[in-house]
């Protein structure tokens, strides 16, 4: 049997714009139960983790934004998604933003030996308090999972890493902070930037991931940022940069990993509808999560 659980990650403490804790809100309103419900024999929408409206706090020692708040919020998180696991249920977790990830990833790397993550996204999000211009955690969320960070992040779940970074591949990368750059070197991370998805295609550049990944894992996440697309097409993010992957491409992305059935878990991350266009972006993300799970017109 097929089950899929919702889980609301209503957290915008790992940024400075408010307003992606409504992502969630948004996401539903755009439709997600209707859209999902024929792709899966059960789907169950456990609602959201209590973030409550906590005092935004920064941590004199790190200068890192929010880091207690973000620790034990992620903690909660990760309970929860290792709880549908448990369950034999499909995680979708809905941001919030990218921070969450701290706490999906804790919950669901548990399960695997060798869990690979799709990082779909216009960032690294490979930064750490050292390397971060901003001291915002939704810039570290995939370097935290590697281990890298702060230890109240890096230990969320009672454990680290959380995964190799031989077992990532991020797509659509066109902001990266020096820091960032430097560590995909050192610890050699699969990475197509626009420049690759120009040259060669999304087509190409999927069939790739796909069996990059394939081979050495056991399950595959993925974590989409919204901003990982093009602006014009998903306007409600925090954090847009121009010259992104269009929404068909998207699709086509999307289609591609439910045709090959390697993905085990799954993040939408960063809508944040008061910036956006009448609730586009949320629209978009049900849209592409019915790509994911294998809608199809004929
Ligand atoms: N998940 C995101 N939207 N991350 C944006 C990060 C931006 C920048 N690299 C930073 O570290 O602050
Ligand atoms: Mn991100
Ligand atoms: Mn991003």
């Amino acid at each position: 049997m097929k089950k899929l659980a919702i889980i609301g990650m209503p957290m915008d403490l790992g940024q400075m714009r408010r307003g992606v804790d409504m992502g969630p809100s948004a996401i539903r309103y755009a439709g997600i139960n209707e859209r999902l419900k024929n792709l899966f024999d059960e789907v169950h929408d456990r609602g959201d983790i209590a973030i409550g409206r906590p005092e935004v706090e920064i941590d004199p020692e790190s200068n890192l934004r929010n880091l207690h708040l973000i620790a034990e919020k992620s903690e909660m998180l990760a309970k929860e998604v290792d709880q549908v696991i448990e369950a034999g249920s499909f995680p979708l977790v809905l941001g919030g933003d990218h921070s969450i990830a701290i706490g999906t990833l804790a919950g669901v790397a548990k399960h695997y030996n060798n869990l690979g993550v799709i990082w779909y996204d216009a960032h690294g999000d490979l930064n750490t308090a050292e390397t971060s211009p901003t001291g915002n955690i939704h810039g570290m969320p995939l370097a935290v999972s590697l281990g890298m960070g702060h230890p109240l992040l890096t230990n969320v779940g009672g454990y680290a890493p959380k995964v190799k970074p031989e077992n990532i591949v991020i797509i659509g990368a066109r902001s990266l902070d020096e820091g960032e750059r430097a560590l995909i070197k050192e610890k050699g991370i699969k990475v197509y930037t626009m420049h690759e998805i120009d040259r060669i295609g999304m087509t190409k550049v999927m069939e790739e991931a796909i069996s990059y990944l394939k081979g050495n894992t056991d399950g595959v996440h993925l974590s989409l940022d919204l901003d990982g697309l093009d602006p014009n097409d998903a306007p409600g993010v925090g954090t847009p940069v121009l010259g992104g992957i269009s929404y068909r491409e998207s699709h086509l992305a999307m289609e591609m990993l439910a045709e090959s059935e390697i993905i085990t878990s799954a993040e939408f991350v960063e809508v944040n509808p008061i910036l956006d266009d009448k609730n586009k972006t949320a629209t978009v993300a049900v849209a592409l999560m019915g790509s994911l799970f294998g809608e199809k017109l004929l």
